[in-house]
Order: structure tokens, then sequence, then C-alpha cells
């Protein structure tokens, strides 16, 4: 690490901290590309900030700098790097937008109602126009049916909750877009909000602003039209990364000129190699081109090309992380637990660690997805809260931590059993044992015993409660009362309504797929949920960076129809859409594909390598090569 090099955009933190000054705060967007150090500038303005006269005058009023980060994880790491300083808040959007709101239960309710009424509307149009024996009719019966139900009880609710870590499916709960549409619209149209926000933070920082939700962003930016001098809104993003459709596009093009414009040009995380490969891959974009440190090695970067059908891909990614050992001389290539494997979506790092069979079917439930990715929800916890780190003590015959489970969360020993079997604690205590050391022999003798078998085990002996959502396959009745008594709750579920009592809902019958695999497939889910794991998503890697990067293309596989690197590397025909909207100026898939691109590649800290599973290899390795972005020795076919 050079000193030169540290001071390289010494200019734009120094604008940043003058910016941040509270006596005259002035707003600001930082634009750089990815490494360049976006979210340690913010990190060490915050710093500098509360460090010195400032931090007191936040000490004496009360007041805080607020940042917006946009996942949990990154919620925590400038937490800890700030020492979890009182005078700083750190929250997700979405924790931060229902600070704001909560507690306007007149308002929320007013809000959901209209709607609610509009949203019906537009379903009863679209019912009158379209089939009932299709199954999408099916399913808009059913969440018309869904949603007159909430508004005939949204009176009854007296106080409306919401949490941005979960599915709120409770009745009075309200759900993730809700809470961001409806922010944005109290934002806008009520004075009293926005100086209770300006008040209590007169600092505001947006991280990753580029996928800052529309409404919401253009309410700040309102927002700071009227306290500006007195409000700092402070946006560090790249346009080039803005990777969700929810993003507000061309936000930098409407900054108003009053703001300052800190630059920073040096990339700190990638070799040059891929500092000039993101530099080719944003070069018609916006032309912003980023250096490299003086001290950057110049690192690998190779392009893999193969067939899309009649491959067998495991094979494939292994073979690619052997040759990019050699390639680069570096073994670590070769240990799958050291490489970073970004595939498309979940589906893909599913089937590649190995949790398929759990995950697929829940997956496919649109409501369940929150909870999936998060780790969250009841019938997740049950067995990545209780059961799992239950088995992980008892095999690693860690007595201390397998106790400690059971005094948490065991009925077998809470307060109330120990206190009413008096002086027979010690049967009770003998109960608890024998139902430890017989989960123990139950995955030691059966090591693929299935999450539906453990499920039964732990029922039976009352080791863990187990949640509304697991209750149906433990009684062997997954009938649909029981369907409607889980799902029945707020309008984001819809769980079977239609009157058949043998209909179970799509939620009970994933979950009864997802327990037939066996348990150690949830340990996998649960690893990778938690960031563990050696797979990560295109889009999930976001602000993250890891020494080796495998970058996964496989249109096919992925399903998507956001992003297609088919069409994207010339493979496939564009449609006709996408030549209209290429002629109108609007987005396009392959915009959106070539951000996302940008943003895998520019992941890696010493070498990169992209597998590309094409419908035709010779095509793909001329369109590839004629883009210009690789060499020719750094394009190689696979068979
Ligand atoms: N001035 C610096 N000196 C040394 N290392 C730096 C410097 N600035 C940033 N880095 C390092 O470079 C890497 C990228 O920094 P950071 O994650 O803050 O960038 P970013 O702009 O937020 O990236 P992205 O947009 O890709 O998420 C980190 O490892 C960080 O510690």
């Amino acid at each position: 690490m050079t000193a030169a090099d540290d001071q390289f955009d010494a200019d734009a933190d120094a604008t940043i901290i003058e910016c941040l000054d509270l006596g005259k705060p002035r707003s600001f967007f930082l634009y750089a590309g990815a490494g360049s150090g976006k979210t340690r500038s913010l990190v060490s303005a915050v710093r500098k900030t509360i460090d010195g006269e400032h931090g007191r005058h936040l000490t004496l009023t009360g007041k805080k700098i607020g940042i917006i980060t946009y996942t949990n994880a990154a919620c925590e790491e400038i937490k800890q790097r700030l020492e979890f300083d009182p005078r700083v808040e750190v929250m997700t959007i979405h924790a931060f937008a229902w600070s704001l709101i909560e507690g306007f239960n007149a308002d929320i309710r007013q809000w959901v109602a209209k709607n609610l009424e509009e949203e019906l509307a537009k379903l009863e149009e679209q019912h009158r126009k379209g089939r009932l024996s299709t199954k999408s009719g099916a399913e808009r019966l059913r969440s018309m049916e869904s949603k007159r139900r909430r508004l005939a009880r949204l009176d009854s609710i007296i106080k409306f909750i919401y949490s941005p870590t979960s599915d709120n499916r409770s009745r009075d709960s309200l759900n993730h877009s809700e809470v961001i549409a409806m922010t944005a619209a109290f934002l806008t149209s009520k004075p009293g909000l926005r100086r209770m926000l300006v008040s209590r933070c007169p600092v505001l920082l947006i991280d990753e602003s580029q996928d800052t939700n529309t409404a919401l962003m253009d309410a700040f930016l309102h927002l700071e039209e009227e306290f500006h001098g007195r409000f700092s809104l402070g946006l560090f993003g790249d346009m080039m990364q803005r990777i969700y459709l929810d993003g507000k596009e061309r936000l930098d093009k409407v900054i108003p000129p009053r703001w300052a414009l800190p630059r920073k040009r040096m990339n700190h995380r990638c070799p040059s190699r891929i500092v000039e490969l993101t530099n080719s891959i944003r070069r018609d974009v916006d032309g912003e081109q980023q250096v490299s440190r003086s001290d950057a090695e110049r690192g690998v970067v190779r392009f893999f090309i193969a067939p899309q059908v009649g491959v067998d891909p495991s094979a494939i990614e292994a073979a690619v992380r052997q040759r990019m050992a050699t390639i680069t001389g570096d073994p670590d290539w070769q240990n799958s637990d050291t490489v970073k494997t970004l595939a498309l979506e979940h589906l893909m790092s599913a089937r590649r660690f190995g949790f398929v069979e759990f995950f697929e079917s829940l997956w496919g439930i649109d409501n369940f997805r929150t909870n999936l990715l998060q780790g969250t929800g009841a019938g997740l916890g049950f067995f990545t809260r209780d059961v799992l780190p239950l088995i992980k003590a008892l095999r690693a015959n860690d007595r201390f931590g397998a106790t400690a489970i059971i005094k948490a969360s065991s009925p077998l020993l809470d307060r109330a059993t120990l206190q009413e079997a008096g002086s027979n604690q010690v049967a009770q205590l003998g109960k608890a044992k024998a139902a430890c050391d017989g989960l123990l022999a139950l995955i030691t003798e059966q090591p693929d015993v299935t999450a539906q078998t453990v499920l039964e085990f732990v029922a039976q002996t009352n080791l863990f409660v187990v949640p509304d959502t697991l209750a149906p396959f433990v009684l062997g009745d997954a009938s649909a009362a029981a369907a409607e008594d889980n799902a029945d709750q707020g309008d984001q579920v819809e769980g079977s309504d239609n009157g058949e009592a043998d209909d179970i809902s799509p939620e009970l019958s994933a979950w009864s797929k997802a327990l037939e695999a066996p348990l150690s497939q949830i340990e996998r889910y649960d690893l990778y949920v938690q960031g563990q794991s050696q797979f990560g998503t295109h889009q999930g890697v976001k602000g993250l960076e890891f020494p080796r990067v495998l970058v996964v293309i496989n249109d096919d596989e992925a399903r998507g129809f956001l992003f297609a690197y088919d069409k994207f590397f010339g493979i496939k025909e564009k449609s006709k859409t996408d030549l209209e909207n290429e002629a109108a100026g609007r987005e396009t898939g392959s915009d959106r594909t070539r951000r996302l691109f940008y943003v895998t590649c520019s992941r890696a800290e010493k070498s990169l390598a992209v597998v590309y599973y094409s419908p035709d290899p010779e095509l793909a390795c001329d369109a590839v090569l004629q883009y210009g972005w690789f060499e020719q020795v750094e394009v190689e076919l696979l068979n």
C-alpha cells in the first residue's frame, strides 16, 4: 500500500467532511466506480465528524447522523466500524422508513384502505376480461378474496406492526413494499413528518443510493429542496451498479447544481487487468474510467465458454477451477471453498451447493422469499435456530452447549414445567436427556434422515415447540383448514381459500415437499443464507469482495427475464420490444445485464473466471472477442 495512492482521491473525502458541517450542511452525491472506497469514505467522514466539535453538538442536542445501507450485513459492518456510536443511526431503508411512520395508525389505515381499494378495482377489471379456468384466474380470485377480507377487518386493527426482517404474516402487519410506498407518500404529503426527520437527522447518508426505491428517493430529494442549508442529504452510489428495478433511473442527472459532486477515480480493490476489464464494460455507458493502485498486481481474467446443453455443470466448473489454478499459479483455485461462485439466481446456487430439494418448492412461493433469503420465519427458525444448533452441539459432544440450547428454548425444561414438576425435576431432566440421546442416535444411524422424520421425533419428544407453520405435518393432517389458519394472515399471503375442504394451499404443499429433503440440506441452506458458503448470486454480492471469483452465466438455467446474457453477447436476436426500447432511448435487458456483469466482475481482488454456458459456443467466442473486452488468450472454449 503506498501513501500516495491513499491520498489519490483525498479531495473527495475533504469535500464530504465539509458537507457534514452541522453549522452549514450541504448535500452531495459521491458518484464513483466499484472498489473506489465509497463505503470507506462514508465511514471515515462520519468518524471525523463525530470525533470533532459536531460530535459534541450531536450529544447535546440528541440529534443523529442517519445512515441508510442496503443490507442488514452492511448495517452491522458500518455500526461496528463506527464502534456503535450512539450519535449515529445505521439502518436499512426498510427499518428507517418504519422508524418514521410507526405509530401513525390512523394514517396507515387510511392509506392501506385506499391502496387495497385501488388494487381490488384493478383485479376486478382484469377478472372481467380474463378467463376463470386458468391458474392465474384462480389465483386472482383468491387474491381478491384475501384483499376484501383484509379491507373488512382494517378498522379492527388498533396498532399496525411491521418487521423489516421477516415476512410480516400476522393480520395487523404491513408488508415491505407497503411500508416503503407509504413512507414516500407521507413524506411528500405531511410537512410535520419532514420536519421531524430533519430535526432527528440533520445529516442523512444513503449508501448504494442508485438502488433506493424511486418514490422514496424522490421524497428525499423534495425534502432536501425544502430544507437545504439546514440539512445534508449525502448520496453514495454508482449508476453503473444499479441492478434493482425500482432504483431511480438517471438519478445522477437530477442532482441540483448547488450540491457538491465529489469524485473518486482510484480502484483500491481489483488488480490492474480487472480494472481494465471493468473500464471496458463501462466505457460506452458513461465513460467513467478508473485507475488502479500503483501497487496493484496484474491479476488474471479468463472467459470460458461451454455448451448450454448436454454438460455437467459441476464437472465443467471443477475443470475451470483447475485450469485457473494452473494459469494463476494460485492453488486455492483448486479448492471450491476458497472460490466465490456467483450464480444468476438462488436456485442455481441451491443446485450447486446441494440444498435444492429443500429450497425449490419453498422458493416457488412468492410470499416466502424474504424469509427464505434472510433465514427468518418460524418454520425455518424451528430447524435453523433450535434443531440444527442442538444437533451441532450433540455431534461435538458439547454437553454444556446442548444444555444451554435446551434450557433456552425447550418446553421440557422451561420454568413453568420445572415448577410444575416440583420434586420430580430430575425425571424431567431425564426426559430431556433421553430426547437428546434419541435425536443424536437418529441422525447418526440415518445420515440421510429427512427433515420430516426429525420434525416428527421432536414433536413426539416435545424437545422444541413445533410452530404453527409445521404443525399440520406433525398431525399428519395437512388440511385446508389448517392451511387457512396459517396462511390467511395479511394481504400478501394467499392461502387456500376457495371453499374446497380437501384443497391444500400452495404454502402447505411447498412445505410438505421441502420436508421430504434430508435434514443435511437445511444445514447447507443455512450456511448459504448466512453468507458462509462459497456461493452467492450476482445481485447478492453487491458491495462485497472476494479474492477469487467464478461468475456462472446460464440464461437457460436462470430462466430470468430481467437479465439476458445470450442477447447481451449477441447469441440471441433482440426482441421487437428490445429494439423499440433501444430506439426510444429506454432501458433494455442488455443495459441491465451489462451493469450486472460490471458488478460481478468488479468483486474480484486477485483473479476472475467467467463461465458462460452458451447455446452456440463458437458464435459466443467470436462475439465476446469482438467486444474487445478480453484478449484472445483470455477466451477458452470448453467441450
Ligand atoms: N484509500 C484506501 N486505501 C486502501 N484501501 C482502500 C482505500 N479505499 C478503499 N480501500 C479498500 O478497497 C476496497 C473497496 O472499498 P469499498 O468497499 O469502500 O468500495 P466501494 O466504492 O463501496 O465499492 P463497491 O461500489 O464496489 O461496493 C475495500 O477493501 C477497502 O478497504
